[in-house]
């Protein structure tokens, strides 16, 4: 039995309406060819930030697990739509959810690690469905606690479901149908790349592009899966990029809000570091004679969990600041910058030199209204 493997984030759920859209496509889809289909779905666009905001507002020490319960409902919520939308067409769907998916994870409650997977409850839903609805981002610890598995990890979830069921592909749509020179909402001009490697994909996430999750495409990576990035539109489905072996792009990315963690001396941070590369937090170094800097785009919760248990030394201070940097060829450059604005505008400058003449209008709207120089990476 073939399976198609396709993962809609929750920026393709900005409106319950979003449900059919998904759903006429999976029809669509259906009566192109006889393959059963897995979907895994993100929650609605907000709604995890909702959740965590309202568990904390009851309890702002609420446990790490009792979060992700909280925030696994979801996508448990958003399978339960699609499920719906596509029974109401008259196609058989089922919906699971962490406790059912075959996903056993650690008990890294926040961003829980993938132990081990077991396809048999999917298969055995696809013997009596047509299409199977995943709920993205969540398995479930040794004790059968449901764990999430990070921020923006769903597209992991669809990656291990394609492995799971050794399909070679696995698509990914979002409001972009792809990887870009830049994010397209920010930057006028930024470019559509048709091919990528997998190695600039996870350098570029990992510096804040968000399409696809760097975790995922090292997954998809040692398990040999071709991830697709698309974009449903009213004209259909829009195939923008092919992630692979092939393919080194020039790139500008932005993170907003990124943690600049300034330490005492070299060694320290250098041993703060060893400490989160050990539990796969990304970081990005920063060359600062003299200051000894590290920056986390996320996960600085985690990290400073991680600091204290280790008995590590706690960074000297802590800036909020956004991180413009450049790929190109095999080096990064990374430059600091407080003011959002101003950092934007340094990110256009940086695109347009890459790419002169590159510069129109920003691809539909704006999202977000905006940099000491510093390499590496
Ligand atoms: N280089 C890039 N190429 C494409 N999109 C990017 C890039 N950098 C950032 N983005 C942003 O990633 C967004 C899609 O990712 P995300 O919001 O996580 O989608 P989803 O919710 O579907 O998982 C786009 O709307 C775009 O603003
Ligand atoms: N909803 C979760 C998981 C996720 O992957 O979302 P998205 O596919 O929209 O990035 C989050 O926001 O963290």
């Amino acid at each position: 039995m073939n399976t198609l493997v396709l993962k809609f984030g929750g920026s393709s759920f900005r409106d319950p309406s979003d449900y059919r859209k998904v759903a006429a496509h999976l029809a669509e889809r259906q009566k192109m060819s006889d393959d059963k289909i897995v979907v895994v779905v993100s929650a609605m666009a907000g709604a995890t930030d909702k959740l965590k905001d309202s568990v904390l507002n009851i309890n702002k020490e609420a446990s790490p697990s009792n979060l992700d319960a909280a925030l696994a409902t979801g996508e448990m919520l958003s399978s339960c739509f699609l499920e719906a939308a596509l029974s109401r067409l008259g196609i058989s769907a089922m919906s699971l959810n962490g406790y059912s998916l075959g996903i056993r994870t650690d008990s890294g409650f926040g961003r829980a690690s993938v132990k081990r997977t077991d396809p048999r409850t999917i298969l055995s839903e696809l013997q009596s469905n047509d299409v199977v609805v995943a709920a993205g981002a969540q398995g479930v610890d040794e004790c059968g606690k449901i764990s999430f598995l990070g921020r923006n990890s769903s597209d992991l979830t669809a990656v291990i479901i394609a492995a799971m069921l050794n399909a070679d592909t696995c698509e990914i749509y979002s409001d972009v149908p792809g990887v870009y020179t830049a994010d397209p909402h920010l930057i006028p001009g930024a470019q559509l790349i048709p091919e990528l490697s997998y190695l600039t994909v996870t350098k570029m996430s990992r510096h804040g592009a968000k399409v696809l999750h760097h975790k995922a495409v090292d997954y998809a990576e040692r398990h040999r899966i071709r991830v697709v990035c698309k974009s449903l539109t009213s004209n259909g489905a829009i195939e923008g990029t092919i992630v692979t072996h092939r393919g080194c792009g020039r790139s500008v990315t932005v993170a907003r809000d990124a943690a600049v963690l300034a330490f005492s001396s070299s060694m320290e941070r250098d041993s703060f570091r060893r400490l989160l590369d050990r539990h796969d937090v990304s970081t990005i170094s920063l060359e600062d004679p003299g200051k000894s800097k590290i920056c986390l785009i996320d996960d600085l919760e985690f990290a400073m969990q991680l600091c204290a248990r280790g008995g590590e030394h706690l960074p000297q201070s802590i800036a909020s600041q956004t991180v413009v940097a450049e790929l190109n060829s095999s080096e990064f450059r990374v430059h600091l910058e407080s003011d959002y604005d101003r950092a934007i505008s340094l990110a256009r400058q940086i695109h347009d030199r890459m790419f002169p003449g590159a510069a129109t209008e920003p691809l539909g709207l704006s999202k977000k209204s905006s940099a000491q120089s510093t390499t590496h990476g």
